[in-house]
């Protein structure tokens, strides 16, 4: 469990980035935090392993102040996944998978091995580790990513933009292999994007954020749909776009839902 007790930061500046901020991230569950460009988004992430401290407040995981942790070790016992994967370029994809693991004292063979399985349950194919991060895709290097991220089997990942740099084909197939994954692994997972889709998409919760890390709204994808608090959260989630704006049809026989230009998409299950 991650906990902000009342977090601001202030850079040297004439606004706080984050101010008075708190949130509790139950374990095993993913948080999405999602705002515009300038929100304080990365800024709360990176409070949880310590790449921030925060000028006023507490965060804590799992009861424990991470400003009592060695930050160097806390950040070996995170996972943090980055947009722009953030891999070594000049180490074999194997390498970069089992370089936390070896630092931490795990034997070198054994790290590899463990890397190749990792490969693979991210949907890559083991040979691909003896590539370099140059040689494969944006969206393979973006699995390299998160299996890195879970080389050392940690309880929190921490998710940064980590798709934003992809296509949206690509982005679409990251995101649901992300949700397989936890499905298998039930990390506490603290998200971050500026894509109300993919937030709805990912998130248990989902927390709203305007300028200055000030919470909008936070709750289930479901719960912010219908009841959105104001008219930032219903401008920023869109509920009046048309494709959200859903109604049904009767054909057939069969309940046909229709979004708000008149597009059948979709049919309710008998
Ligand atoms: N190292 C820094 N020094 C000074 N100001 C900073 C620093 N890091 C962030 N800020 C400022 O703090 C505010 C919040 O930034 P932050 O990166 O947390 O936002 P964000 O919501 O993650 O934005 P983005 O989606 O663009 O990454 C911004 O106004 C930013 O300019």
């Amino acid at each position: 469990m991650i906990e902000f007790e009342s977090v601001s930061k202030t850079y040297p500046g004439p606004t706080a980035a984050v101010s008075e901020f708190s949130l509790t991230v139950p374990s095993h569950r993913t948080v999405v935090l999602v705002g515009s460009s300038g929100s304080g988004k990365s800024t709360l992430l990176r409070m949880v392993n310590r790449m921030v401290d925060p000028t006023g407040g507490r965060v804590l995981i799992d009861d424990e102040d991470v400003r009592d942790r060695d930050p160097v070790a806390l950040r070996r016992s995170i996972g943090y996944v980055l947009q722009n994967g953030g891999l070594m370029p000049h180490w074999t994809v194997l390498d970069n998978v089992a370089t936390v693991p070896v630092l931490t004292g795990t034997p070198k063979r054994q790290a590899r091995l463990a890397a190749k399985e990792l490969l693979e349950r991210v949907g890559l194919d083991p040979a691909m580790g003896r590539r370099y991060p140059g040689q494969l895709s944006g969206g393979q290097q973006q699995r390299v990513g998160v299996a890195r991220a879970l080389a050392t089997d940690p309880n929190i990942l921490l998710m940064d933009e980590p798709f934003g740099a992809v296509d949206p084909i690509m982005r679409r197939e990251l995101q649901e292999e992300l949700l397989r994954l936890q499905t298998e692994l039930h990390k506490t997972i603290l998200f971050v994007t500026h894509d109300i889709d993919e937030a709805f998409l990912l998130g248990d919760e989902v927390v709203v954020l305007r300028e200055g890390g000030q919470i909008a709204q936070r709750g289930t994808p479901a719960e912010i749909l219908a009841a959105p608090a104001d008219d930032f959260v219903r401008g920023f989630t869109g509920v009046d776009r048309a494709e959200r704006t859903l109604s049904t049809m009767e054909v057939d026989g069969r309940t046909i839902a229709v979004d708000g230009t008149g597009r059948p998409v979709g049919v309710f299950a008998p």
